[in-house]
């Protein structure tokens, strides 16, 4: 009987879970931005080692969000996480001047990936609380999004901590998601 429910059950389930990976350099703030996501409120965070995994459901669309640890001696690890992935979430610490070379040279080492294929690409440009923050124009600049052409890519001003902007940036996923399913 209760196989017949199961299968029932995962018949009328055909709700896709959408693959989501948060990377960035340590301290930018993914962790944080997944808590606010899945809890609605900013944790106090941990250096992440290794990984984290929730489940957030946005406008009745489900994601599996992995957030990631960044710091230099973990990045060689994310390539482990690409098989399958939707959408490809760049947190950028928006005060962090001194590292932007980083984060550019981190994506574009990522971005041409062969299993991240057809991955949408978001940028969370975090930290929009703080003064003297870099604006979105400044990070798109920095990190050449406009030289990104093989994915569609969105760029969206954000704090984790206060939890602003992360609405407008899964709108943008949303969004992308059911094109690409109606097509
Ligand atoms: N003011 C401000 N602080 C933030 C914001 N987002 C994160 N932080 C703070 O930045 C610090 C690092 O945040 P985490 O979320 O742990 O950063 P992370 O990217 O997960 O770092 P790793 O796990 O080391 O890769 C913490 O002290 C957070 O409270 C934000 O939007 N505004
Ligand atoms: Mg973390």
């Amino acid at each position: 009987m209760g196989q017949v429910v199961s299968a029932f059950y995962s018949w009328f389930n055909t709700d896709k879970e959408y693959k989501v990976l948060l990377i960035g350099l340590d301290n930018a703030g993914k962790t944080t931005t997944l808590y606010q996501l899945h809890l609605g409120q900013a944790i106090e965070t941990q250096p992440t080692i290794g990984s984290n995994v929730e489940t957030v459901k946005h406008k009745n669309v489900h994601f599996e969000v992995w957030d990631l640890g960044g710091q230099a001696t973990l990045r060689p690890s994310w390539v482990t996480y690409f098989k399958a992935t939707d959408a490809l979430v760049l947190v950028v610490d928006s005060t962090d001047r001194a590292r932007i070379g980083q984060v550019k040279d981190e994506l574009w080492r990522v971005v041409g990936s062969e299993d991240l294929k057809g991955a949408f690409v978001l940028v969370f440009a975090n930290k929009q609380d703080l003064e003297d923050c870099m604006s979105p124009a400044d990070i798109s600049s920095s990190l050449k999004l406009h030289d990104i052409k093989d994915h569609d890519w969105h760029i969206q001003a954000c704090s984790a901590k206060e939890g602003t902007g992360l609405v407008e940036g899964f709108d943008w996923m949303v969004q992308r998601v059911k094109n690409r399913a109606s097509k």
